[in-house]
């Protein structure tokens, strides 16, 4: 839980792409933030957090009974469905809420997500996309402003664009088309950390920014259109892989457990960032879809199709930074995080082990999913 002195931490925190000084002294935290006798409870609004990563943050927030949840979603790509088992807890509370939208809340942290991240549903339509990432920012700057409240934006490693440098470091500027299909999105994310560090240097609001990697497990939308929940969807469903050319475009992925912990050590951390979390473990799309065959199912074909315009060639984080400022690093590899989100997949999708074709190596990966649930304390 935040301190006194750990909210006032980012005072003198440079940024890591140069000097940040603060022109003003940072607002007053709410009262009720400090209040030990009417609030003992840190209040946290997470937005987006009926998403994918958003619910799996709830989950453990909502571990630590000193905190009270509140969700803002406007459901366009999340649900209800995955914060079902805190509907009606009298620490959560949940909100249809679209951020463009000025929200008034007494919270003392905002974690702001809230944001369609695939690219199929960010391209669907680009103007709300972008409006999400500039007006939803600023109406949560604006609310950590008012309140008083530390916020951190979930940004993203589409910020360095088709990178020229790798892997890529904090202080890498980025190669980012800015009239493309993708902008609404990358432009959209760069603008809300310019917005971030001017609140912050002009206001003296406390920051967080994440710049989040590639990241799975269970819980993604089963049609979602990104590449880990496609291929695992299609070898579920005997469908070929379909991979987009030419296939030796790398990506690293990062388990959806590690990336939780990862926020919220940001959040409690003393650097306003922006700070890179993901895996660096790194692979080709060829590769990926192996490795989804051999573990899932080994019968099936790949398909080579058409890629969409401006994908990023290659990417990979350099976690140094958040390894030294946060002591955080994932855990999880690639090929025990597949087989977790097979499961919830196979349950979804009503697919159960024994329609698969069976073999010794799945009774492995049933083992190797028991053991890390067990590992987790149960939850994935
Ligand atoms: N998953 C990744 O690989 C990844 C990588 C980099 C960055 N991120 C960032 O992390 C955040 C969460 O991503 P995710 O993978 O969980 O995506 P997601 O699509 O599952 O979740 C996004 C959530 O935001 C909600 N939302 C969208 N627009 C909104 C609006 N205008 N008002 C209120 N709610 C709105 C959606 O309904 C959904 O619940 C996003 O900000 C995304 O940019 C994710
Ligand atoms: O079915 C598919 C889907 C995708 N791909 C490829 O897989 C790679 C990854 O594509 P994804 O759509 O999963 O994700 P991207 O890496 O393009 O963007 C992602 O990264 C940063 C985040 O901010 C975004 O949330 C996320 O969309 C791309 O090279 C794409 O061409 C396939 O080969 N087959």
């Amino acid at each position: 839980m935040a301190t006194k002195e750990s909210t006032n931490g980012s005072n003198g925190s440079n940024g890591t792409n140069g000097e940040c000084k603060i022109t003003r002294p940072p607002p007053t935290p709410s009262p009720l933030r400090f209040s030990k006798f009417f609030q003992a409870n840190l209040r946290i609004l997470v937005t987006g957090g009926a998403g994918f990563i958003g619910s799996h943050l709830v989950d453990k927030l909502m571990e630590n009974e000193k905190n009270e949840v509140i969700v803002a979603d406007n459901y366009f790509t999340g649900s209800k469905d995955n914060l079902k088992k805190w509907i009606g807890h009298p620490r959560f509370e949940l909100i249809r809420h679209d951020v463009t939208e000025p929200l008034l809340v007494e919270v003392d942290q905002i974690y702001h997500l809230a944001c369609p991240a695939s690219p199929i549903f960010y391209k669907y339509n680009p103007v709300k996309t972008i409006k999400t990432n500039v007006m939803g920012t600023m109406n949560m700057l604006g609310l950590a402003k008012r309140v008083g409240a530390r916020i951190l934006l979930t940004s993203t490693s589409e910020v360095y664009g088709d990178p020229l440098e790798h892997p890529q470091t904090e202080e890498y500027w980025g190669n980012v088309n800015p009239i493309g299909v993708r902008s609404c999105y990358d432009e959209g994310k760069r603008v809300a950390e310019t917005l971030m560090f001017d609140y912050h240097r002009q206001h003296g609001i406390e920051i967080r920014i994440a710049r989040i990697f590639n990241t799975y497990g269970p819980r993604m939308n089963i049609d979602d259109g990104r590449v880990v929940s496609n291929f695992i969807a299609q070898a579920l469903r005997d469908e070929p892989l379909t991979v987009q050319k030419p296939g030796t475009q790398t990506r690293s992925f990062c388990y959806v457990a590690d990336m939780v912990d990862g926020l919220i050590k940001l959040m409690e951390g003393p650097s306003t960032g922006p700070i890179n979390l993901g895996n660096p473990g790194e692979f080709t799309m060829l590769e990926l879809a192996e490795n989804v065959k051999e573990l899932i199912n080994p019968e099936v074909e790949l398909k080579m199709v058409e890629n969409t315009p401006d994908d990023p060639r290659q990417r990979k984080p350099n976690i140094t930074k958040a390894k030294e400022i946060l002591n955080w690093e994932p855990k999880i590899t690639l090929r025990e995080g597949l087989p977790l989100m097979e499961e919830d997949f196979r349950q979804r999708l009503g697919i159960p082990i024994s329609a698969m074709k069976d073999t010794t190596r799945r009774w492995v990966y049933r083992i190797i999913i028991i053991s890390l649930n067990r590992h987790r304390g149960g939850s994935i």
